[in-house]
């Protein structure tokens, strides 16, 4: 059979093939990541104080002699995805290369409240990855499902309550606090949000992380986490931070507002418009005062930040296979709003990728 190309079919045809490579083997630059964590690599450099070579990294992590070349085959790779520096160091006359740590690495330094270790540890489980190997399934099913029930035989909020023992749960909620206290410097700059509130409920509001920061930035403001029994029954607050358990499809104790964060993410849109309906009706006593205040993604596909609108669309399969629920566009969001009830609502991008959407009644 002839086989003849032009040469800029020849180009594209060997771009597209670098493309689809590229996507096949991404999961390999997140699984070398997860590795970077696991192995302690950031505290190490963190508590060397100084970029490390290789021997030096090799014998802090205790690593047999053999996988020191392992080891550096994972650095070249992290390196230039960006988690680590090299810079060339001289020791006994001979130059060698030291690793040092970039912002994002720094982000894995264990006991900062910028840690973000737990998050890798829960996004990339065997429980969320090993789903997708049903994903053939899912799609010629006729049923309404998540990819992990399909592929499970349960729901993901079973699988994490019912496994207590496996510590499923309190990696759930630890990889949400830790995002949660990443939460700290979008409250700085958005401290008019919570300014003259004096009371607020954190719907689904885990084990408090955001709560914590709000009640420390805002100490007058009176504070309920709410969240479901399982996650709050045995936490304790104090006088201005309460933690209640119940059911926020049932109802939603009263405040002047309601934190929703990262919760509509978790339901379509029927079951996040009771949500939002429980939460206008416990603001109610305020009148047009009272206000809810959501923090999710907005989609925006138009957007010249191709990475971040990658990683908004990523979120959203996660949430549709774990949960069947959505990332939402801002046209979606506004007619969930108004669908909900509310009269007007404002939106202001924080932290990069998400956005803190101001729902009045
Ligand atoms: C994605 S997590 C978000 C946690 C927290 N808002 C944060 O951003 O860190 C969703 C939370 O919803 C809670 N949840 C699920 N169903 C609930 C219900 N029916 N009533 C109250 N909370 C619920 C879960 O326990 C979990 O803590």
């Amino acid at each position: 059979m002839a086989f003849t190309t032009n040469c800029s079919e020849e180009s594209e045809l060997y771009h597209a093939q670098i493309h689809l490579y590229k996507h096949v083997y991404n999961f390999v630059s997140s699984m070398a990541l997860k590795s970077a964590m696991e192995l302690g690599i950031a505290d190490a450099i963190h508590n060397h104080g100084k970029p490390m070579t290789l021997s030096e990294l090799a014998s802090s992590l205790k690593l047999h002699p053999s996988k020191v070349n392992i080891l550096y085959r994972f650095l070249r790779l992290l390196t230039h995805n960006g988690f680590f520096t090299k810079t060339t160091v001289k020791s006994n006359e001979e130059e060698e290369t030291a690793y040092g740590l970039t912002p994002s690495s720094k982000l894995l330094i264990s006991g900062k409240s910028t840690c973000l270790s737990t998050l890798i540890e829960g996004a990339l489980h065997a429980s969320s990855i090993d789903m997708w190997k049903s994903s053939k399934k899912w799609f010629n099913e006729d049923k309404e499902q998540t990819l992990f029930e399909c592929a499970t035989g349960e729901n993901y909020w079973d699988f994490l309550n019912k496994d207590s023992e496996s510590g499923t749960l309190s990696l759930f909620q630890d990889a949400m606090a830790a995002d949660s206290r990443m939460f700290k410097l979008a409250l700085h700059e958005n401290k008019n949000v919570f300014e003259g509130l004096e009371s607020l409920v954190d719907v689904a509001g885990g084990t408090g992380a955001v709560t914590k920061l709000i009640h420390e930035a805002f100490p007058q403001i009176k504070c309920t986490v709410f969240d479901q029994p399982q996650v709050v029954g045995n936490l304790t607050g104090n006088e201005n931070l309460n933690f209640v358990s119940g059911d926020m499809f049932k109802s939603i104790p009263p405040a002047d507002a309601v934190l929703l964060k990262w919760v509509l993410h978790d339901w379509n849109d029927e079951l996040s418009l009771k949500i939002l309906k429980n939460s206008k009706e416990a603001i109610s006593h305020k009148g047009k005062d009272g206000k809810v205040i959501i923090i999710d993604i907005s989609i925006d596909e138009t957007s010249d930040d191709r990475r971040l609108t990658e990683l908004q669309l990523e979120y959203d399969l996660v949430m549709l296979t774990m949960f069947l629920g959505k990332e939402r566009t801002k046209q979606e969001w506004e007619k969930l709003i108004y669908d909900a009830g509310f009269s007007s609502y404002k939106i202001t991008p924080i932290s990069g990728f998400k956005s803190l959407v101001e729902v009045y009644p």
